[in-house]
Parts: C-alpha cells; structure tokens; sequence
C-alpha cells in the first residue's frame, strides 16, 4: 500500500537516476519534508535508496579575511625582517602590536625561519606562505582544492571556520505497478464527518523516519532550576519569603552587624541611593549599643561611633541576608525555617562569573537547640538533592556568622567550586533584634549552580536570549 506522497514520488523521479533533496523537490511539486518521508517509507518496501552524506564546508573568519587584506602577521614579520636585518625584541615591540608579534614569531620560528638568541630575532632561511594562497582558495568556496593538513592548521588558529551539512540523495530503484487505492495519510474531523475513511487504507506509522525537528514551548532552564531549588525547601517545611529590592542599610548590614566602616560597605561595591528613612527606634538603639560596646551581649563590639544617618541611607541590597533578618526579627520566635530566591546588586566588573545583578537562594533556620552540624547537614542534603554529591566546606569568614563557612562542590573537569557562605548568627546579631534561638543561616549563588548544571562557562549565557541554546536544551537536565 502506497501514500499519495509515494505514489507521487514514483511517477515524477526518474528510475535509477540520484536526485539531492532539493531537486526531487522541484520535479515532484512536494516539499522536502514530505519526499523525506516519502522516501524512507519507499526504502522501507525496497522501491528507494535513501543515502545521507555529511558535507563539510568551510569559511574564512573575519580575523582570517583582515590577513588576507594586511597579510598573515608571519608574512609581515618576514618582510620587515627582510628589510631590517637582525633585529631585538624591544625594537620590534615598537613596530607591532604585542599580539601580533607573538603570533607571527611563533609561526616564522616553526617553520624555521628565524633564530631567537639573546632578545634579538635574526632571519636564517626564506620561507614561503602558501597558507595565504590557501585561505584565499577557501573566500572563494574552492576548499576543496585545500590540503587537509592546512585546513586543519588553519582552523586551529581560527581564520577558518567548518560548518557540517547533511546532504540527502534519493534514488528511485524500481517501479512496482501503481495501485491507486488511496491510503490516508492524515485522519481530519472532514473524513471522520463525511464517513469518507470507510473502505480506504491507512497508512501505517513509520517511526524511524526522520522527522522536523519541533520545538515545544518550555521553562527557561534557570527558571527550571530556580523552581527546583524552591522545591526542594518546600519539601523540607521552609517557608517562602520575599523583601524589597531597595532596602534601608540598616537591615543590608547593621542588624547584620556588618560594621561602619566595612570595606563592603563602600561605594566601590555598593549602589547607594539618594534617599533616607526611618527605622524603629528602640532597634536602632539596641544594634547602636552593641556595634559601640557590645550591650549586654558580652561582645566587646566593634568600638567608635555608631552613625544612624549610615544605617537609614537605601541602597539595592547586596544579599539576600538583608531579607532573612527582617523576617526573623519580625518572627523572633523559634521555630522558624524560612528562605528567599531573589535578585542582589552589587558593584562588579562583568566577567564570565560576575555580574552587578544576580540571585541568591538565602536560607534561616532559628530553633532552639540546633547547632553548626545541623547546618551542614542541611546544606549537603540540598545539594544532594541537585545533584551534587561531593560537597565540602572550608573556613569563611562573615561580620555575622559564627563559624562561618563556604561550601563548595566538586564538579568534573571544573575542580571545587565556591558557592556561597553560611554559619550560625552571632550573638550580636540575633540578641539585639529579639530573636529567641539560634539561627543557622545561608547564602548562595543559584547562578552559578545553575551554571554548573547545565554546564556552562559563563554566567552571561543565563541571561542571553540565543534561541538556538534555549531550543536545544532538554526539557529536564539531570
Ligand atoms: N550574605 C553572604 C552569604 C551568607 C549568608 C548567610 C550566612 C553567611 C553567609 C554573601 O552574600 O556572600
């Protein structure tokens, strides 16, 4: 039995003659996906031979077409050698960029045209520079008149790039005698209405056939995984909670007591705000006490002035912790587990792991009788339960926390890799605001967790839209 694809296939492709893809779709006035189809299923049923080839193709870089302008650095190195003579490394720093100057030696010394001794470059043999000629072959499509060799040498140093193709030939082997009994191919509420399927064929499905490629709609991967961290604290009795972006440096560092003149605390990583407000007295009197003398915690404190005005300037929180303490001293009552999933700012150069925005996954839990192990425990089992088995914690340090610590988790090829801080609210944090317990406390950055899931480089990927990253990534990356 024969789809009307087939049958249409049959009549227009010539017997024994191989058509590309794109041809058969002209002859036989039906689009390629259906001649894919087609085809396999009359390869299938031996009518057809399918063959997939893999084509490479290759493309000069825009560095690669800037040589072929100027000439590759090597080329001009050699000439100005040639000019000059013998000549030293200063000397030549002073002709041409550092960059280039590494690149060009490094290759005239490889093809053994010049002799570095003693800071000076001498030519000793003429060379030539086929790769040149070469790369020009290549601008103009001709790579297949390029030895492998260069190409690859050429790819290396990134003036060309390969780009794979599948190519698809169909070849019709032999004809059968045509029945043009009607297969259905695709069932509509038209035939199931009309009754128009009763006595026809349908046709069978064929899974093999390689199909369109179809992108369904789907949560971004760091919101994915932003919900699984979210998860995995429900699960565990935590409560969700939210604070404000702008928060009064009171709660950013001096519940915290982060004191005054903390480096952290500075316009250099800090994004201040214009604006003061109001906070509660009799706390800010108490938190005063303590970062001056200790109060009746039995801290020495931080000794000096403790400044107000400091503690009522706004600025974008810088963590997370800012939100946690204003829960708890709101909820001084044990037990309490709480944790918060949301965006800090702080003032960082933008590189591959830094960025002035980014997100933290802070946890507290106050309880009476709980301690420094527990905390562990609780750390290690969420990152257990993402994934990550190998986990440990080395000594930090934090104005708030005491021990402080810095989990880390080992991940393939990457090493041990820093996620964060923890430990136990000191005394002068907890006493201060009311808060009847301990309290073990976490900050993580779920950027980079995310990063290490999917296996990223780096952190700006997260937050770029490239459609291509975000269609190829599965559903559920585990
Ligand atoms: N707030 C710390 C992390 C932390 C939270 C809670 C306790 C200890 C450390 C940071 O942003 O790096």
């Amino acid at each position: 039995m024969l789809t009307p694809f087939e049958v249409r296939i049959l009549r227009s492709l010539e017997e024994g003659k191989e058509y590309k893809l794109d041809e058969a779709e002209k002859v036989a006035g039906i689009s390629k996906d259906a001649i894919l189809r087609g085809a396999y299923l009359l390869k299938e049923k031996g009518y057809a031979d399918v063959k997939e080839v893999v084509v490479k193709e290759y493309r000069v870089t825009d560095e690669g077409k800037r040589y072929l302008e100027e000439g590759l650095p090597e080329e001009r190195l050699f000439r100005f050698l040639k000019e000059r003579g013998e000549i030293s490394l200063n000397e030549l720093e002073n002709h041409f960029d550092k960059k280039m100057l590494g690149i060009a030696l490094g290759w005239l010394r490889r093809k053994g045209a010049v002799d570095v001794k003693d800071n000076v470059v001498k030519l000793v043999k003429d060379v030539d520079f086929k790769e040149k000629e070469y790369l020009k072959l290549i601008a103009e499509g001709r790579f297949e008149e390029v030895p492998n060799k260069v190409l690859k040498d050429l790819k290396r140093r990134k003036l060309v790039e390969e780009d794979e193709r599948k190519e698809i030939y169909v070849r019709i082997l032999k004809k059968p005698k045509l029945e043009l009994k009607e297969v259905i191919t695709d069932l509509t509420p038209e035939i199931i209405i009309s009754r128009s399927w009763k006595g026809k064929e349908f046709a069978r499905y064929e899974v093999k056939i390689p199909a369109k490629d179809i992108y369904g709609g789907k949560v971004h991967p760091y919101e994915r995984i932003i919900r699984e961290c979210r998860k995995i604290f429900l699960e565990m009795g935590f409560t969700e909670i939210k604070g404000n972006y702008v928060q009064p440096a009171f709660w950013n560092f001096d519940a915290l007591f982060q004191p005054q003149d903390h480096p952290a605390r500075d316009m250099q990583d800090t994004f201040y705000l214009d604006r003061y407000v109001d906070i509660p007295e009799n706390l800010a009197d108490r938190v005063k006490q303590t970062h001056e003398n200790g109060w009746i915690t039995g801290s020495t404190g931080w000794k000096g002035v403790w400044d107000v005005n400091k503690a009522r300037q706004l600025v974008l929180r810088t963590h997370t912790t800012a939100v946690t303490i204003k829960y708890l001293a709101e909820n001084p009552e044990p037990p309490q587990k709480a944790f918060c999933i949301d965006r800090v700012y702080r003032r960082e150069a933008i590189d591959p792991t830094h960025l002035p925005e980014f997100d933290q996954l802070e946890g507290v839990v106050l309880d009476k009788d709980v301690g420094f192990r527990h905390l562990l425990g609780l750390l290690k089992e969420f990152f257990s339960k993402m994934g990550f088995e190998n986990v440990r914690f080395r000594p930090g340090y934090f104005p708030y926390t005491e021990p402080s610590v810095e989990p880390e988790v080992y991940v393939e090829g990457l090493g041990w890799v820093e996620l964060g801080g923890a430990g136990v609210f000191r005394k002068e944090v907890t006493e201060p605001l009311g808060i009847k317990g301990r309290v073990l406390a976490w900050g993580l950055g779920i950027g980079r967790l995310a990063m290490l899931r999917l296996g990223l480089k780096d952190l700006r990927r997260l937050y770029l839209p490239d459609i291509g990253w975000l269609r190829e990534m599965p559903a559920i990356v585990r």
